[in-house]
């Protein structure tokens, strides 16, 4: 048991799949494990862990942020021994060509977020996918027929922008879309030497003003579950 995570020692899987969605954890489980088994409840954060294609996998939501997938992350890798973290995350595109209900995998992401600044002093650093996770994911896409988009993806302290024409900036240097959890995935995983990668879904588009509903984001982006689930 760790502070916000109640699974026993065994319990969790090496590679696990993190919505920040918890009721898309649980609809993953239900949808796609065979026997999942519930972990957690602290926080009604849900987590599980069943077999898929004979393998052990879990999966658990992060909440909302940088700071809150960061302690989850921080826990799963020290607590539970976790060595591949995999983001199944939704996100709104910044490009005319990143569509509604694309699936992109990010490769590194950019960010303003303040967790960073005060890590690193205010310097830089570029948080990046795994490479291994990376090329494996790009591999089961391509082999399961999934159309992506592999790039910059954007970490945001904010959902509700107070300048919302700024993104114009990102979208100018190539960032796909925007998240509010990947740079702090990666800066964790990096930390401690284990594997983490991003797979998004566009729920909706700064660019047309398009959206997909809650339930949707919740329970349909099937595509990135079937590309996150092959990499266990
Ligand atoms: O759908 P999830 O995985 O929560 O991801 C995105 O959705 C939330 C905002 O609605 C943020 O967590 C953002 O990163
Ligand atoms: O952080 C997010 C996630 C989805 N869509 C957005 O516009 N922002």
């Amino acid at each position: 048991m760790s502070v916000h995570i109640e699974a026993k020692q065994g319990d969790i899987a090496e590679t696990i799949l993190l919505p920040g969605d918890p009721l898309r954890a649980k609809w993953i489980a239900e949808t796609f494990l065979e026997n999942p088994y519930c972990f957690n409840k602290i926080r009604n954060m849900f987590g599980y862990t069943g077999n898929y294609r004979g393998k052990r996998v879990s999966v658990m939501g992060t909440g909302m942020g940088v700071p809150s997938i960061s302690i989850y992350a921080h826990e799963l890798i020290n607590e539970y021994n976790v060595k591949n973290l995999i983001r199944v995350g939704s996100a709104g595109s910044y490009q005319k060509h990143v569509e509604i209900r694309d699936v992109i995998i990010a490769m590194a992401a950019s960010s303003n977020s303040g967790v960073n600044e005060l890590r690193f002093g205010g310097a830089d650093y570029a948080p990046t996918a795994s490479f291994e996770l990376f090329d494996k994911a790009v591999t089961s896409a391509r082999k399961q027929n999934i159309p992506f988009k592999a790039g910059n993806v954007f970490t945001s302290d904010e959902f509700y922008a107070d300048n919302f024409e700024a993104y114009k900036k990102w979208s100018k240097f190539g960032v796909l879309c925007v998240e509010m959890e990947s740079a702090g995935l990666y800066t964790v995983a990096a930390k401690h030497n284990v594997n983490a990668l991003s797979i998004l879904t566009i729920s909706d588009s700064l660019v047309t003003g398009e959206r997909t509903t809650s339930e949707e984001r919740e329970t349909s982006f099937k595509n990135m579950i079937n590309i996150a689930l092959d990499l266990a």
